[in-house]
């Protein structure tokens, strides 16, 4: 999915310590708001970039080329703080005879992210399929910290070709300890916004209070650049010299 009015986009998968990366956190930061970093996973199809889209312009729009991987940006109002959040789109996930494909890319995203949405679409029920198993490899990317996740169950609005119950949804949600939103991005904006707004709320949370701008000011002067040895001891050298001839020639 290409650029899309009201949303920036800032780079796609910028790696980690990437100087896009590292800009636009800088930008963010320097606001003296945290940062929510969100990745949006799923299999192909089941409407990653229509949920994306729709949280972060209100509108749905039908269709989208197929999708590349954007990170998309924007601020969000949590509990009375202002919050700045990034948004990874990816591209669908593959599902083989030995288990999921995950490439590179979409691990990158993963890691980078502070929290993740999981997708599958109640008209497929292979992209539901797949939900304990890459829920399982998004929390051994986080070892160690349990990753907030909210699994979001769409395209409710197609109930006359659902595979999967949304009852089942629930379950599993329930099941691997996440929040669970049953959402149709075609025809409901509250209900997105909602599951983004959870996961944003667990995030900062689990997240320490944002340092004030003036303390985040302090910590971006540069340090001073550390001395050049060789000139050091070339003047030490000088002096040395310089010393011994003045004794000597006493
Ligand atoms: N009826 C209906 N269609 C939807 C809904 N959400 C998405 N779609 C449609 O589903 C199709 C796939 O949506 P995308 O957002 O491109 O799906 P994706 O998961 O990003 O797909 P990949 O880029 O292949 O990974 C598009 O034609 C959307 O218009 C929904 O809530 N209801």
């Amino acid at each position: 999915m290409r650029l899309i009015q009201n949303m920036c986009t800032i780079a796609e998968y910028p790696a980690p310590g990437s100087a896009a990366a590292a800009a636009a956190d800088y930008c963010l930061g320097a606001a003296g708001r945290r940062l929510v970093k969100i990745a949006v996973v799923g299999a192909s199809g089941v409407g990653k970039t229509a949920l994306v889209v729709r949280f972060l312009t209100k509108r749905f729009i039908g269709d989208y080329e197929r999708n590349a991987g954007n990170l998309y940006t924007r601020q969000v109002q949590i509990e009375g703080e202002t919050l700045a959040i990034q948004v990874q789109d990816t591209p669908g996930i593959q599902v083989h005879e030995n288990g999921l494909s995950c490439n590179e890319q979409l691990n990158r995203c993963i890691r980078w992210a502070d929290a993740v949405v999981i997708v599958f679409s109640i008209t497929d029920y292979k992209s539901y399929e797949l939900i304990g198993q890459l829920h399982q490899h998004v929390q051994q990317l986080h070892l160690g910290s349990r990753l907030p996740v909210v699994l979001v169950a769409n395209k409710a609005d197609l109930l006359h070709i659902k595979q999967v119950d949304p009852q089942l949804g629930l379950q599993l949600a329930s099941m691997l300890g996440c929040s669970f939103y049953e959402v149709s991005v075609s025809e409901n904006y509250n209900d997105v916004y909602n599951a983004f707004h959870i996961l944003c709320k667990e995030v900062s949370h689990k997240q320490p209070p944002s340092s004030t701008p003036e303390k985040r000011r302090t910590s971006l002067i540069p340090r001073p650049k550390s001395p050049n040895m060789q000139d050091l001891k070339r003047r030490f050298k000088q002096a040395l010299s310089a010393k011994v001839r003045t004794v000597t020639s006493v």
